[in-house]
């Protein structure tokens, strides 16, 4: 399944994935492939192997949000992760436009290239803060670990930078050298966010970033990713479970469902008129 959008069409995606699957569990005769298993559940009964994406497919364009929304378990982490490579998907293939033309398949790759791709091409930002960031480094060590790693080592460019994007993300430059562990949870966020920005990437992957936040504390992380959006022209992937998140950010929605993708297209599209009974059961226990 591929959501596209006419506006776009004319444009090179910047990320394309097609048909892209992850299983969780070793797998038996009974759940060899996903198409194996009932439609309304991605667990097999058997051996209790979870099919957690099926037949995923996306293009993301140049500055565009992609929200993608769900109940627990249907799948939208999962599809972050593996595109982050922290999981190992069963198949499928994604191309990045900045990467080798957009012609090599990115799950392909070698390790060392999945590190560059990690390191340069896209940034992710986690629910948990304590994935995303070294606790035990200070805010600016932790934007530097990044930087390292894709070959900046002067010092003074390294501290500059830092200054830059902490200031991006209206944290106190005073605050670099504290621990992160001593922030609050939506200063926490935009430490990682800054952090993942470090590189410049062309694509970033936020998976429920303001869950667990105080409302008005969502709110500023919200306009944060908003302005990043504008200012950098940064396309990103954006999974929550609150469709209050993704009316206010994506341009174009997925709804995940047993691993599936259900429906998708413009977010006002589906928000205002749900074609899905699931996606209209979810935007009814929204209002
Ligand atoms: N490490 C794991 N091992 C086994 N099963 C897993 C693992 N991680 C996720 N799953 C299963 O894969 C399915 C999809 O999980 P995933 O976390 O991607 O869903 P989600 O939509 O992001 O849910 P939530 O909103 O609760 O985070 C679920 O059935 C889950 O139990």
């Amino acid at each position: 399944m591929v959501v596209t959008s006419a506006t776009y069409m004319e444009e090179q995606p910047m990320l394309s994935v097609r048909n892209l699957n992850k299983r969780y569990g070793q797998g038996c005769k009974h759940c060899e492939t996903p198409e194996m298993l009932p439609v309304n559940s991605n667990r097999c009964s058997h051996c209790g192997s979870v099919w957690a994406c099926i037949d995923v497919g996306m293009d993301l364009y140049k500055g565009e949000i992609i929200g993608i929304v769900g109940e627990s378990g249907s799948g939208k982490s999962s599809l972050v992760k593996s595109l982050y490579f922290d999981e190992e998907i069963a198949s499928g293939t994604a191309t990045i436009s900045d990467y080798k033309g957009g012609e090599a398949d990115i799950f392909s790759v070698s390790a060392q290239q999945k590190r560059y791709i990690r390191n340069y091409l896209m940034g992710m930002v986690y629910q948990n803060p304590w994935m995303g960031l070294k606790m035990s480094f200070s805010s600016g060590g932790n934007i530097a670990e990044k930087l390292i790693a894709a070959g900046t080592y002067h010092v003074g460019n390294i501290r500059d930078r830092a200054s830059e994007l902490l200031n991006h993300v209206e944290i106190p430059i005073s605050r670099m050298d504290e621990l992160p562990e001593n922030f609050s949870g939506g200063m926490q966020q935009r430490v990682q966010i800054s952090k993942a920005l470090a590189n410049n990437p062309p694509v970033l992957l936020l998976d429920e970033v303001t869950t667990g936040l105080d409302l008005s504390v969502q709110a500023r992380v919200l306009d944060l990713i908003r302005k990043i959006q504008r200012e950098f022209g940064v396309g990103m992937i954006v999974v929550s479970h609150d469709l209050g998140v993704i009316r206010m950010l994506a341009d174009r929605t997925m709804v995940m469902r047993y691993g599936r993708v259900v429906e998708q297209g413009l977010t006002d599209q589906i928000l205002e008129d749900p074609g899905h009974a699931y996606t209209q059961q979810l935007v009814h226990s929204l209002l």
